[in-house]
């Protein structure tokens, strides 16, 4: 079972390589074209987001493993409220409202990513120390804030919800030089401590925000990277995913994860138009922007839940 284990992990972690090597191929063969275009980058970023619903999608058969319940009905009660407060919250403020977001998910995508590779360690033997706070800086604040602060976060923002151009104000310049100086000290401190696998990661991450567009990178980062390993984790956790382990059938382990959390990806969807159509939305225009709040929405919930596992993982 372990064996299986950590044959999906490791799979996951070349999966999510290349396709971040793709993203980066990608955005520099359109470069002599004058780039993706930004219809394109729309599109691919709405399909990234759709990729990455299921893996937040499982919080409640983790948490409550009795489907038909009263402390299911509970749980799904209190969870939802919260989605809701947040909705209202970042409807109504959003630009404090996507400051906090973007704080929570770099400290999410970070500890996520920290505790996938813990997960690793805690199956293999002779692991060199896993210097894990500055993995999980670098990991968590490179896919989100470095897009967020270039050159072309206006382009970018604009398109999402052009309230949110200017959030990080006078800061931006600094902040981009942080974040750069923060990655590169990062993979220098893995390569020095002889993670050279950890040092890998983070350079693809950072190869792919400084190439790609904003919301190219981010699509790839959080379809591709954040959600494929974190549903590698999650396997780890769902009994009919570890059913599937002790026969030492990785991949449908894997399968499970993922369908797990389809009915709620149709509800997310579903519930997004609703939501946008009730509010007066022009559907080809807002879509971007009402995925993403009701997505930030989730995550409020889903961090706090995930933290649990997170923290189990890193044990910290
Ligand atoms: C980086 C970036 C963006 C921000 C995305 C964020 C902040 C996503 C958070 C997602 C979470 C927390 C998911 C949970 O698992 C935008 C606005 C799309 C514009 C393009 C670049
Ligand atoms: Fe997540």
């Amino acid at each position: 079972m372990v064996l299986s284990e950590t044959k999906l992990l490791n799979n996951l972690r070349a999966i999510s390589r290349y396709c971040i090597l793709f993203g980066v191929v990608v955005a520099l063969v359109f470069l002599p074209f004058g780039g993706i275009a930004l219809e394109l980058q729309i599109v691919l970023a709405l399909a990234a987001l759709t990729i990455g619903i299921p893996h937040g999608a499982v919080d409640h058969l983790i948490t409550v493993p009795k489907l038909a319940s009263l402390k299911m009905a509970l749980f799904l009660t209190a969870y939802l409220g919260v989605v809701g407060v947040a909705i209202w919250a970042i409807l109504s403020a959003n630009l404090i409202g996507f400051q906090a977001v973007v704080l929570m998910s770099a400290i999410h995508f970070g500890l996520g990513d920290a505790a996938f590779i813990s997960e690793l360690d805690a199956r293999q033997l002779g692991v060199k120390k896993f210097p894990k706070a500055a993995y999980i800086v670098a990991s968590g604040f490179t896919p989100v804030v470095i897009p967020l602060v270039s050159q072309q976060s206006t382009e970018a923002l604009a398109a999402v919800n052009p309230k949110l151009i200017d959030w990080a104000g006078a800061f931006a310049p600094a902040l981009f030089a942080l974040m750069i100086v923060v990655a590169a000290a990062s993979i220098i401190w893995m390569l020095i401590t002889q993670r050279i696998q950890e040092a890998i990661d983070l350079a693809l991450l950072l190869t792919l925000v400084l190439s790609a567009p904003p919301l190219v990178a981010f699509a790839f980062y959080f379809g591709l990277w954040h959600a494929l390993r974190h549903t590698g984790r999650l396997s780890l956790e769902f009994e009919k995913a570890q059913v599937q382990h002790r026969k030492d059938k990785s991949w449908n382990a894997f399968g499970v994860s993922v369908l797990a959390g389809a009915p709620a990806l149709a509800a997310v969807l579903a519930f997004t138009i609703f939501l946008g159509i009730s509010r007066g939305f022009d559907l080809s225009q807002q879509l971007l922007w009402y995925l993403l709040v009701v997505i930030w929405a989730l995550t409020v919930p889903h961090m706090a839940l995930t933290l649990r596992l997170d923290l189990k993982a890193l044990r910290l």
